[in-house]
């Protein structure tokens, strides 16, 4: 059954998510590389509407970028480079690398921009929330199945503690895309990609944003998105 949220977007399915972006590269001819680079800068521009670098409590702006071994790790690179372009400090932590030439191309231009990568993650929440203003949470998108696997349930464990921000990239990581997880992470704000997905019908944080402004027409309205008109040239949309 369909199901819409307050602005009447369509919140999709796993299986739908998946067969929209199957058919942006297949039928669009659309690379991954395009639209990983559109979907990172959308949440790099989000993460700057609501934390402007002003805001933060910091010295600095820091904010500390979690990348999982998918497409939504690979947002997470991208979002961290732009967000160095817009003046914060990011750095990453990027436990599972695919041997893929997208992902080391992307880990390359972050390291050639002196972003710094952890070779450890924090063992306590405490010390995220002394050395950072902001969580970027890129580590699990619409592909997440089942229970978490290590190393990021751990990593999962401690975020659940952190009292600064988290931003989720496309789902709040740990959740099940269509059900979402009281128990798990709960973000204050969430940049939903293409479209949100079912899980976001649960979200209560302060922002959700629609990014990834790429979807033909023609798609939108194969899948029946009904998508809010995106205000003039933006990258990105606050859903109410
Ligand atoms: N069309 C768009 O909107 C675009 C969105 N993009 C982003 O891509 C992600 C989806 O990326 P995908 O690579 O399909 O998948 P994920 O990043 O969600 O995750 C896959 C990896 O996660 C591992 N995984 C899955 N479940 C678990 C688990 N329970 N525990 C541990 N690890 C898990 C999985 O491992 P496998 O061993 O199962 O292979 C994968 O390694 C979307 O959400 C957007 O953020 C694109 O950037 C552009 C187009
Ligand atoms: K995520």
């Amino acid at each position: 059954m369909a199901s819409s949220g307050r602005s009447g977007v369509k919140h999709l399915s796993q299986e739908e998510a998946q067969a929209i972006d199957q058919e942006l590269f297949t039928e669009y001819k659309f690379s991954v590389d395009q639209l990983m680079e559109l979907a990172g800068l959308s949440c790099a521009t989000a993460i700057a509407k609501a934390y402007p670098p002003s805001s933060f409590t910091k010295s600095e702006p820091t904010v500390l970028i979690i990348c999982g071994p998918g497409n939504n790790g690979g947002d997470g690179l991208v979002c961290a480079r732009h967000l160095k372009m817009f003046g914060y400090e990011p750095t990453i932590y990027y436990p599972k690398r695919p041997s893929k030439a997208l992902f080391e191309g992307l880990t390359t231009q972050c390291q050639k921009m002196d972003i710094p990568f952890l070779s450890e993650f924090p063992s306590e929440a405490m010390l995220i929330d002394e050395l950072y203003g902001l969580v970027v949470d890129a580590i699990f998108g619409f592909s997440f199945k089942g229970a978490v696997r290590e190393p990021f349930g751990s990593i999962l464990r401690t975020l659940e503690q952190v009292t600064i921000p988290i931003a989720s990239i496309d789902i709040p990581s740990g959740w099940d895309v269509e059900k979402g997880n009281p128990d798990s992470l709960q973000p204050d704000m969430l940049i939903s990609l293409t479209a949100p997905k079912k899980a976001a019908q649960h979200f209560t944080g302060r922002y959700h944003f629609l990014g990834g402004r790429f979807v033909p027409m023609a798609l939108q309205k194969k899948y029946s998105l009904n998508l809010p008109p995106y205000p003039e040239t933006d990258c990105v949309l606050l859903l109410p």
